[in-house]
């Protein structure tokens, strides 16, 4: 039986939404280019629910349906403020309210096409109130009601400071979201994909691949990419530090990627957003660094930096907490989870492959007082 490790390079399912080819991303056959130059971030909510860009008639009352179920149960604000709020991680507290959610959606488990698309527009209003109301509580503050006339980008920003975004810091957010929105079977995508074979419900689906994002081989990277350019401080000291993470046979979060070889034609957008931002902040640093890091590890290693390693200084100079890292980048990743999950209903087969048995073979079982 053939047993590629991680199922590397195993085509796993047919999908109309996103593509992979020679390094090259496209969603619904949009070059990631045009997208991450052109779009709104609820333009490419739109395309990848519908296959098609929206017209501005189409896209108006998308946003106006998003804006009007951007508000949470109060059931969900207790329970956020009733966490530890010192101990409990941002993607851990999202995980749990996702699933939570659920509870107070009377059509959670109704598992028609149209109750399914509406349960999806609710999750994709609500994740960002919920990560921005959960960044306030633990800061002693109350969360903030959405402006209906700002767009989803700028709404984040205004939820979680109370401040509406200069529009540089609403671009950077805008282009963040629209370069995280969907990746092909990436390994939560997948797992919203098998949870949702089952016949499972869609809160069930983006709750488990919620927890599959959390993880520092995917979403989680970000965050650590953060941590790994504090820890290092300085550029001067960048190689250095690098060279004793190889020694230790430790990885540099944010490079690498299972498809990409040549490069992540994300990073270079976040990379020129990551410039521009810390030239505003005055904190070059973090890009220099960053800049040297790249440079350093794809001389030496051959791998390239993913959309996980610019994000980070971008985000760090919109003032955002480095434990938010991993949580906005499921605000635009819950769009593609939302596709995928559609897409696999409308086409549904358990999802269900085999393993190879490696362990003992022909063993004589032993009465317990005899072991
Ligand atoms: C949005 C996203 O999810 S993008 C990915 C975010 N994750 C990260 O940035 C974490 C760091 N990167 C990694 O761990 C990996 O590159 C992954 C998980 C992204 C891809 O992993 P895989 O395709 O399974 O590659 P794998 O982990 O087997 O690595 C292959 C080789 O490259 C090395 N390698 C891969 N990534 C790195 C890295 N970031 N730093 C140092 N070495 C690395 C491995 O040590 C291994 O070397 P070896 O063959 O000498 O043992
Ligand atoms: O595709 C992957 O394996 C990881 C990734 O870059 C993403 O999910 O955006």
């Amino acid at each position: 039986m053939a047993n590629p490790k991680g199922l590397e390079g195993i085509v796993a399912t047919e999908s109309s939404i996103s593509s992979i080819i020679d390094d090259k991303l496209t969603y619904v056959g949009y070059d990631i280019d045009d997208l991450a130059e052109n779009s709104s971030f609820e333009e490419i909510i739109y395309l990848l629910w519908n296959q098609k860009l929206p017209t501005q008639n189409e896209l108006d009352s998308f946003k106006k349906e998003l804006a009007n179920n951007m508000s949470l149960p109060q059931e969900v604000i207790d329970h956020l403020k009733s966490y530890d709020l010192k101990t409990v991680h941002p993607m851990a507290a999202l995980r749990t309210a996702v699933s939570m959610l659920g509870l107070y959606d009377e059509e959670a488990d109704v598992m028609e096409q149209d109750a399914n698309r509406r349960k999806a527009l609710r999750l994709q209003a609500k994740i960002p109130t919920i990560v921005t109301a959960f960044a306030r509580i633990r800061n002693g503050e109350e969360p903030i009601s959405p402006k209906t006339d700002l767009g989803f980008a700028a709404n984040f920003l205004y939820m979680l400071k109370g401040k509406e975004p200069e529009n540089i810091e609403e671009e950077a957010f805008n282009k963040a979201l629209v370069l995280h929105a969907d990746h092909e079977l990436n390994a939560s995508t997948f797992t919203a994909r098998v949870c949702v074979a089952t016949l499972s419900d869609v809160y069930s689906g983006v709750t488990a691949a919620i927890g599959a994002l959390k993880g520092p081989l995917h979403g989680g990277a970000n965050e650590r990419v953060m941590k790994m350019l504090t820890e290092i401080g300085d550029d001067s000291k960048a190689i250095e530090y690098i060279e004793e993470k190889l020694a230790n046979k430790e990885k540099i979060m944010g490079m690498g990627h299972r498809v990409y070889q040549n490069g992540d034609p994300r990073a270079k957008h976040l990379k020129e957003m990551s410039r521009q931002l810390t030239t505003i902040t005055g904190e070059s640093k973090w890009y220099n660094m960053s800049v040297k890091i790249e440079d350093y590890i794809k001389e030496n290693k051959g791998l390239p930096a993913n959309v996980d390693f610019y994000s980070a200084s971008v985000y760090h100079s919109l003032g955002i907490d480095h434990d938010l890292f991993t949580p906005i980048f499921a605000v635009s990743r819950v769009s593609g989870w939302l596709a995928h999950i559609l897409e696999q209903y409308d086409n549904n087969r358990l999802i269900r492959p085999r393993a190879e048995y490696v362990g003992p073979n022909k063993q004589t079982y032993t009465p317990i007082d005899k072991r």
